[in-house]
């Protein structure tokens, strides 16, 4: 029989509850706001999504690490996820193309985690009493130290981080001769999301979150892209006031997720925090315009106010969460602006919203 020789490692809520488990990733004490992804797979684009900077992820897919790490499956070049829970976690991988196994890449990034965890428990937890803190740590089980590094854990609601994980310097990504090109404001934008642009012939610049529009307007650019991205939208007047001159300019914007918020709060609607978020990949979505629904990927903590959108002049509610009727998506009136909450990218998840990039694309060249 193989003993499981792990250490042991504690996960505490920041409502006081405890949970037991052995240690993977690094021996040490991680803290975040906890959150939960139902994605049967894609474990890697998860984790290595920027939206999740901050977050502690439990995977409610109980088998987690079981076919490795890949060289072409990251969505930013680094993990964003600050720690892991996972029911059972597999250091052997098996495929033959995984270039690493979980264990190692967790080691490799400094990533503290916590295995054997009943997930379903925890997820029940945090689905009634709603978004919270957590702190797992596998070098203490005394719970009066972790509490007291609970109280360092910054809340959610409030905190601006697109400007910690955006690019430092404008970066071009894609064929300098494609056909055209757009300013992509990164407010923490995962690679799937460029190569759904420079494959239907976008060339990218991609510019800092807190890029003034003088800035990108200087390129010339075709049309705006505003990215998803992690932290609270309501704190974010910086990106505001760039999709309201944006707006003002009259080219052809999308913008996806915290790209979404950012274009509702420009047309004066406004954000709140959810009691829990959407993440996973087989959330039901009706596009209002079409009449046809979408099996959608999510990631968001965060979303547009419903009675904003049912009272203002300014856009047209276009498409709409089936399983909560929270707001999906809108387009701007008499303006080629349009936005959705949830991931057309996919990457993990199905393809069926991909057509927005290429409405995207069809409003650039109906533009020009
Ligand atoms: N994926 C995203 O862009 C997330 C947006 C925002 N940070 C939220 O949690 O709602």
């Amino acid at each position: 029989m193989k003993l499981n020789l792990k250490p042991e490692a504690i996960l505490l809520l920041e409502d006081g509850t405890v949970f037991k488990g052995r240690a993977i990733g690094k021996i040490g004490t991680t803290g975040g706001e906890i959150c939960f992804n139902t994605g049967m797979t894609g474990y890697q684009e998860i984790y290595t999504d920027p939206s999740y900077y901050g977050q502690i992820v439990v995977n409610t897919n109980s088998h987690i690490g079981n076919y490795g790490v890949h060289k072409n499956e990251s969505e930013s070049g680094q993990p964003a996820i600050f720690g892991l829970i996972i029911n059972s976690f597999s250091d052997i991988q098996s495929r033959h193309d995984a270039y690493e196994n979980l264990q190692n890449y967790l080691l490799e990034y400094d990533l503290v985690g916590i295995e054997g965890v009943d997930t379903r428990m925890v997820v029940k937890h945090i689905r009634s009493k709603g978004a919270m803190n957590c702190i797992i740590s596998s070098e203490t089980t005394d719970i009066d130290k972790l509490k007291a590094k609970m109280k360092e854990v910054p809340s959610m609601k409030g905190l601006e981080l697109s400007s910690k994980v955006c690019v430092k310097e404008p970066k071009f990504v894609g064929d300098e001769n494609a056909p055209i090109k757009v300013a992509v404001l990164d407010l923490g934008i995962k690679a799937s999301i460029l190569k759904n642009l420079t494959d239907r012939g976008v060339y990218c610049k991609v510019f800092p979150a807190k890029t003034p529009f003088s800035e990108l307007e200087a390129w010339n650019p075709d049309g705006y892209f505003i990215s998803n991205g992690p932290g609270d939208p309501g704190v974010m007047d910086y990106a505001v006031d760039t999709v309201k001159s944006i707006l003002d300019s009259g080219k052809p914007m999308f913008g996806i997720c915290l790209g979404h918020q950012i274009l509702s709060r420009a047309t004066g609607l406004s954000t709140y925090k959810m009691h829990s978020g959407h993440r996973g990949l087989n959330h039901p979505v009706k596009n209002l315009v079409t009449g046809l629904s979408e099996i959608t990927s999510q990631n968001h903590g965060f979303a547009v106010k419903v009675e904003d959108v049912e009272s203002s002049d300014a856009i047209e509610l276009t498409h709409v969460n089936l399983n909560d009727d929270t707001v999906e998506g809108i387009r701007v009136k008499g303006k080629p602006a349009f936005s959705v909450q949830h991931h057309p990218e996919a990457s993990p998840g199905p393809n069926d919203a991909k057509y927005l990039f290429d409405n995207f694309i069809d409003l650039i060249k109906n533009k020009n």
